[in-house]
């Protein structure tokens, strides 16, 4: 799954930005907000009937507007001063909203994202004439909620080191001082982190550092370029003044060599599958990919194993299965999945997960490039697919010729679930429910899990 904010309107090549980034065409007199776009931007017509795309701005309101970007068939704006507000709308939470690349509905009342969310689902089908089942809500906490993420470091010209989020379509990065979507015991560390970088020999030679949190142990790595003894002492100082978990990626190119600069080298963040559950533990490591929600990540599952009706022995595939979010809860529940994942290391992992949690019987784990299908799908009862945002054209062709009688599809981009969705539904199967995720809430980016059935023929 991508980073944050990855969504926008693609850039035209005929784009005109205004003089300075500070300069604006301010449209005279005011234009109505029409609806949302996918992308949380308010969408109106100017005068000339132009369309325009204007950020932090909610439907039915009433706004005047400040244009910063100009395209041959659209222009893209702010809000320059609201003249009728939204009921929906609210103050955003962080100092930096609307800055740093971050989030984008920060102004709009939490359960006024989540119907948006919902819309965004029911359109993206409506392009390929599938009507959405009433969706399921699956939500959490709308603060606090990030347990990943990734800061990149940079030193400016004038040596100044910057630390935070990439602006959107920008190469330059947004400092940033708080972040109140990141797990509070993330947050807690941006300024001690801001505070060491400021005091290492050779900060250029840090790349980005990514956070993690778990449920129980909070971990950093550090992606440096190059080995810098006196550094990397300081970065030990700092894991254990802040009882953290540190790894550092070092050396360039594609095979940096991850090392353990803590006193707990064999210890490694994990979290539990379902709330409670003290044996089913999924453990991460530096790079692993992470549902970014546990919260929701914890609803998820649950609904997953709900709609899977597993029964004792029935065959599941689980493709694209990192390390066994779902493959092990539905191995506790006695299906006996096949895990198929890509990255070699997280094969490994998801075995050893299903080692430790007692499963190991009923998980076989296998490497694929899943840009087509593995062999034997439909003697599955069930598929379970999780691709990453290029969605699984190939499976599904391969899915709608020959497929199990269900699948449940979960998916970050409503876009390219749709067109597989629909290349299902051409191949025999039926829509039958679908839920949405706000597993990122202020942002404009939606996970959603459907269930198909093959009609019987
Ligand atoms: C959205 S994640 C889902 C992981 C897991 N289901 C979970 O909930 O944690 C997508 C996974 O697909 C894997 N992946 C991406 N492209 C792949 C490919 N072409 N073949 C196999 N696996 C791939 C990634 O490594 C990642 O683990």
């Amino acid at each position: 799954m991508a980073m944050l904010g990855q969504r926008r309107q693609q850039r035209s090549a005929t784009r005109k930005r205004l003089e300075s980034p500070g300069a604006k065409r301010d449209d005279e007199g005011s234009v109505v907000i029409e609806r949302l776009a996918h992308d949380g931007r308010g969408v109106a017509h100017d005068r000339e009937g132009k369309i325009l795309f204007i950020e932090q701005a909610l439907p039915g309101e009433e706004i005047e507007v400040a244009i910063h970007t100009q395209h041959g068939r659209y222009d893209e704006g702010h809000v320059r001063r609201v003249l009728k507000a939204s009921d929906e709308r609210v103050t955003p939470g962080c100092a930096h909203f609307g800055r740093c690349g971050g989030c984008d509905l920060q102004h709009q009342a939490t359960d006024g994202q989540r119907r948006h969310k919902q819309q965004v689902l029911r359109e993206h089908l409506a392009r390929h004439d599938i009507a959405l089942p009433e969706p399921l809500t699956l939500a959490g906490q709308a603060w606090g909620y990030r347990r990943r993420a990734r800061l990149g470091v940079r030193v400016g010209s004038d040596d100044r080191i910057h630390m935070g989020y990439r602006v959107r379509g920008q190469d330059r990065l947004f400092n940033i001082e708080q972040c109140p979507i990141l797990d509070p015991r993330l947050e807690a560390l941006i300024e001690p982190l801001r505070a060491l970088i400021e005091t290492l020999e050779v900060p250029r030679r840090l790349g980005h550092i990514e956070l993690v949190a778990g449920d129980d142990h909070v971990m950093i790595t550090l992606r440096q370029l190059r080995r810098v003894p006196g550094d990397l002492a300081r970065w030990q100082a700092f894991a254990r003044t802040h009882e953290i978990l540190l790894s550092v990626l070092c050396g360039e190119g594609d095979t940096p060599v991850l090392e353990r600069l803590d006193d707990y080298p064999d210890t490694w963040p994990h979290y539990r599958a379902q709330p409670g559950n003290e044996v089913l533990n999924i453990h991460v490591r530096s790079g692993d990919f992470l549902q970014a929600n546990a919260e929701v990540n914890h609803q998820l599952v649950a609904q997953v194993l709900a709609w899977a009706e597993v029964s004792e022995a029935m065959p599941v595939v689980d493709l694209f299965a990192g390390v066994g979010n779902f493959s092990l809860t539905l191995a506790a529940a006695g299906a006996r999945v096949i895990a198929y994942e890509g990255r070699e290391s997280m094969v490994q992992r998801l075995r050893d997960n299903a080692e430790a949690a007692g499963v190991s019987d009923h998980v076989e784990a296998r490497r694929a490039d899943l840009a087509s299908a593995p062999a034997g799908l439909e003697d599955a009862a069930l598929v379970v697919l999780d691709p990453p945002r290029a969605g699984a054209q190939g499976i599904c062709q391969s899915l709608a010729v020959k497929g199990p009688s269900r699948v449940l599809y979960v998916s970050c981009e409503p876009a390219t679930l749709a067109r597989d969705v629909h290349l299902l539904i051409s191949g025999g199967y039926r829509l039958v429910r679908a839920a949405v995720a706000d597993m990122f809430p202020q942002t404009a980016h939606l996970e959603s899990l459907v269930l198909l059935e093959r009609q019987p023929t």
